[in-house]
């Protein structure tokens, strides 16, 4: 496309999707972003309507290129991010999911991962897939939807039905849907956690796709993060070929530029994520971290990361306003921490979907702890966000552990950080003093967009080189460690022992 000038990204999110518009400096021309609805059918399930996703799409798809005040020539390519795990199984002849999708936070399949994990433990996959058996991963989701929907397993093994993560979802629907002949294809760092991918392969590992009771004719086929896929039909963007797809953590590591091994990211938004690049290596993680496909751009050779994954984090924000009521919005949670000095003694650990790295305790549930008559709301504002800190410095200690050996001093001299909760001043010291390392936010902080921008964007030769997305990396802020050691330690421990008590809480008959 000669008058090609601008590269767009379909950002999936797990509370909203947005599109956005890159022009070749990797700057944002034009967004556009709605949210969806949270369903919580019980305790413990999260679900998203795949159309009200999809139908989502075409919308912020036309919001960003109308402010843009551009038209389908004008796009080089189109690239998607998405909530990875989260698992959409539909009809291929109609189109119609047959469930509504299954989020990554849902914990419905906790028998099923035990009954796989047997007396092997949770680790039984984990050589071949990087992943531990746990209900955070696509594959049990698809088993499970296979088993409670009536005749799904007979039309899913009979080729009628499809599976896939939500790029997946939206590629195909992009691509033609069950009209036009969508295209069934995922990328390799959404492939890595289904708990089916085979890391050295990059192929679905046959034997433990049987185990886990996935037919292989249901799985959408792996191609690289950064190739042209197909081109979309309908709406807005009709003609302008989808190529690039990452996961969204894997995304962000991308638009932070973290290209090299040894550099690191986290993302602040409903979860934490941070990824470290490990290259070319596959590094299994002792400390309880993921091993997981960084990106894979074409034919060039995989790169692999370690991840420590937390379920809750920004969610929290969202908790205390939707379920507790005691602030408006998200920002209002800094002023109202804002009203006392410190935590006054109180520590959240919010494992409502039990506990994530570097845990991985199914069986943990939130609690909020230290409570005297002298807690007020204030304090739980600052102990909600207290918690997210706390915790990615439980993922960076167990990281630097891998790295550097036992007792290691944080192995990152800064940290580069992005998502919806880097905008918090408060957080942000409070993570750099709780660390002893810098924390460090870009310019551009739609790190996760940017990333998959630039994934189409090489692919089709709109950039020409992944050295461009290093030269384009700004700094916009840095936050330095003020605290003493001393108060650091201390908060730490007493945050550790308040973790000790959500554990063991879920019982076979816990409701
Ligand atoms: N000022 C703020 N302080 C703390 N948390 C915030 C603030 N603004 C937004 N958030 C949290 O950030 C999250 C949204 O971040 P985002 O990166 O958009 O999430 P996602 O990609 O997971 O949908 C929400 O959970 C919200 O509660
Ligand atoms: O949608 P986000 O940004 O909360 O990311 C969700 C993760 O991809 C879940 O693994």
């Amino acid at each position: 496309m000669p008058d090609a000038t601008h590269v767009v990204a379909i950002d999936q999110g797990t509370t909203s999707t947005r599109a956005m518009v890159f022009d070749r400096r990797g700057e944002v021309v034009a967004a556009d972003q709605r949210e969806h609805r949270q369903i919580f059918p019980r305790a413990g399930w999260v679900e998203h309507d795949p159309l009200e996703i999809w139908r989502n799409t075409r919308a912020v798809l036309g919001g960003a290129l109308g402010k843009a005040n551009l038209n389908a020539g004008h796009v080089a390519a189109v690239g998607i991010t998405n909530q990875r795990e989260t698992t959409v199984v539909w009809d291929r002849s109609t189109g119609q999911p047959i469930h509504n999708a299954i989020v990554w936070q849902d914990t419905r399949t906790q028998a099923i991962c035990n009954e796989l994990a047997g007396e092997e433990g949770p680790q039984r996959f984990a050589a071949t897939t990087g992943l531990p058996l746990a209900t955070y991963f696509a594959g049990p989701k698809i088993r499970w939807i296979l088993d409670h929907v009536d005749g799904a397993r007979d039309r899913a093994e009979a080729g009628q039905l499809l599976a896939g993560t939500v790029d997946t979802w939206l590629l195909w629907n992009l691509t033609g849907g069950a009209e036009d002949g969508g295209i069934h294809v995922t990328d390799v760092t959404n492939a890595s956690r289904t708990l089916l991918m085979d890391l050295r392969t990059l192929t679905w590992d046959a034997a433990i796709a049987a185990e886990v009771g996935v037919p292989l004719r249901m799985l959408p086929e792996i191609r690289s993060s950064s190739e042209v896929y197909g081109t979309i039909t309908p709406g807005t963007l009709a003609g302008v070929p989808v190529a690039g797809i990452l996961g969204d953590q894997q995304a962000a590591t991308f638009g932070q530029a973290c290209l090299q091994p040894g550099m690191a990211k986290n993302t602040y938004g409903t979860g934490n994520f941070m990824l470290l690049n490990t290259g070319e290596e596959i590094v299994t993680s002792r400390h309880g971290l993921l091993t997981t496909v960084c990106y894979r751009l074409g034919e060039a050779k995989p790169v692999y990361a370690l991840e420590g994954s937390i379920a809750v984090t920004g969610s929290l924000v969202q908790w205390l306003r939707d379920n507790l009521g005691i602030i408006r919005d998200a920002a209002e949670v800094e002023t109202l921490a804002g009203t006392v000095e410190d935590n006054g003694g109180a520590y959240f650990v919010p494992a409502f979907s039990g506990l994530f790295a570097p845990h991985w305790r199914p069986d943990a549930r939130g609690a909020l702890v230290g409570l005297t008559r002298y807690v007020h709301k204030g304090h739980i504002a600052r102990a909600a966000l207290e918690a997210t800190a706390f915790q990615t410095r439980e993922v960076l200690d167990a990281m630097s552990r891998d790295v550097s050996g036992a007792g290691a001093e944080p192995f990152l001299t800064e940290l580069k950080v992005d998502g919806g909760m880097v905008v918090n001043d408060t957080l942000m010291q409070f993570q750099a003093d709780l660390l002893g390392v810098d924390v460090v936010r870009p310019k551009v902080a739609e790190t996760t967009a940017l990333g998959a921008a630039y994934a189409a964007g090489l692919a089709v030769g709109y950039w020409s080189s992944p050295s461009q997305v290093t030269a384009n990396w700004g700094e916009d802020r840095r936050w330095s460690p003020r605290m003493d050691a001393t108060e650091r330690d201390r908060l730490y421990r007493q945050w550790c022992k308040a973790v000790t008590r959500t554990l063991d809480w879920v019982d076979a008959d816990t409701r």
